[in-house]
């Protein structure tokens, strides 16, 4: 979408065609949220449009209480926006929800702690009384390393494991969309850097549409296949980021003048609109 790799595209607002076809990722336009409060309306999203492909990942960055979970609440179908519309592979977020075709995963990983590591996985299908699918189960182990310490409790675990765990159970149901809000804040840097490369390793496997929020531009810059850049409350996008890099050759592009290139776009965006 963007001519260059450190180009920022300008805002779109609204105008992206409707009656173009979504390929069956997120297409969010012209959505504007208000909370209601005794003291009135607190605007926290204005007129925000942007698109993340099918598989794809969209990174949010933007001041802090501009309006990055709100955004992402609405995508969950948690809130409902005041105007403008979301599309999630053709449906709505409510719809989605209803579905259970979406799964989160917060900075907090909110593990039960009298369950084992793959009993807390397994929670989305006893919450919704499926049966469970232990064949997926096992995959999901698989592929967050977590294979030796499906029996274990949560308290057995480091935090970037709980964090996998957390991962693994957002992804239970097979989700179209992961939303994920800070999931890997608390961490150092290098686990965070890790589970990073890994988050990218497992949407590829899994072929799951991502929204993520960070405070971290490397972060964003370094999964993003899209980043959004917000202002400050009630954000409205202040431009949009294409990154153009192969997945598997996101490990080595960290170290590039041309990574170094985009999250001084990202950075000087930010510090613009705050
Ligand atoms: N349930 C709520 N009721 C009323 N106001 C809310 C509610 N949740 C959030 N807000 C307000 O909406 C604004 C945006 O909050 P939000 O949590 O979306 O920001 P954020 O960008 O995710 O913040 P941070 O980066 O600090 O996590 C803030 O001013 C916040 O106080």
């Amino acid at each position: 979408m963007n001519p260059a790799p450190a180009q920022l595209a300008a805002p779109a607002t609204g105008a992206a065609d409707p009656s173009a076809p979504t390929d069956g990722g997120l297409r969010i336009q012209a959505v504007s949220y208000g909370y209601r409060g005794r003291r009135g309306a607190l605007p926290a999203v204005d007129r925000v449009s942007f698109d993340v492909p099918r598989g794809g990942m969209g990174v949010l960055v933007g001041p802090s209480g501009c309006g990055k979970s709100t955004l992402l609440r609405l995508v969950a179908g948690l809130l409902e926006p005041d105007t403008g519309s979301i599309d999630v592979g053709g449906v709505t977020p409510a719809r989605l929800r209803a579905q259970r075709r979406a799964g989160f995963a917060f900075q907090d990983p909110g593990l039960l702690s009298w369950r084992t590591v793959r009993r807390n996985i397994e929670l989305p299908f006893d919450l919704a009384g499926l049966p469970k699918d232990r064949a997926w189960t096992d995959h999901l182990l698989e592929i967050t390393g977590l294979t030796e310490w499906a029996d274990r409790r949560p308290r057995e675990l480091s935090g970037g494991m709980r964090q996998r765990v957390a991962l693994a159970r957002a992804l239970a149901t097979r989700p179209e969309v992961l939303l994920l809000d800070e999931p890997f804040g608390a961490l150092d840097e290098i686990t965070r850097s890790d589970l990073n490369l890994e988050l990218l390793r497992i949407l590829s496997d899994t072929g799951t549409t991502c929204l993520l929020v960070t405070h971290s531009v490397d972060e964003a810059v370094l999964l993003a296949d899209v980043v959004v850049v917000l202002g400050r409350r009630p954000c409205a996008v202040r431009a949009v980021l294409d990154v153009p890099q192969p997945r598997s050759q996101r490990r080595a592009a960290r170290d590039t003048p041309e990574f170094s290139a985009r999250c001084r776009a990202v950075r000087e965006e930010l510090e613009a609109g705050r």
